[in-house]
């Protein structure tokens, strides 16, 4: 996927915050695609956004109370991996 720019995680608020800019809609939404599987695997979805060809996401975990736990960890760890420019 086609990155313009990548922020690095952020913890804020008691999540884990990161926002990623795309080429276009087309690349920001291929990313959504993935990161939705990844989601579905670990039981454990993301708070996002998404505007054109920018993704906004927020990681916490409700059933520990809204705090940030080693499954927040976890998922942002395989998001950065699908964001490393051999994948
Ligand atoms: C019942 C279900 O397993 C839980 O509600 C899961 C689903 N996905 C989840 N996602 C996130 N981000 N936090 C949770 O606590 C959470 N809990």
């Amino acid at each position: 996927m086609e990155k313009i720019l990548q922020k690095q995680w952020e913890e804020r608020d008691k999540k884990l915050y990161k926002a990623v800019i795309f080429k276009d809609f087309q690349e920001a939404f291929t990313f959504m695609v993935r990161v939705a599987f990844l989601a579905e695997k670990n039981n454990h979805h993301p708070k996002w956004t998404n505007e054109w060809n920018k993704v906004e996401i927020w990681l916490s975990t409700h059933d520990a109370g809204n705090v940030v736990t080693e499954k927040d960890r976890n998922l942002a760890k395989e998001i950065d991996k699908l964001l490393e420019p051999s994948a």
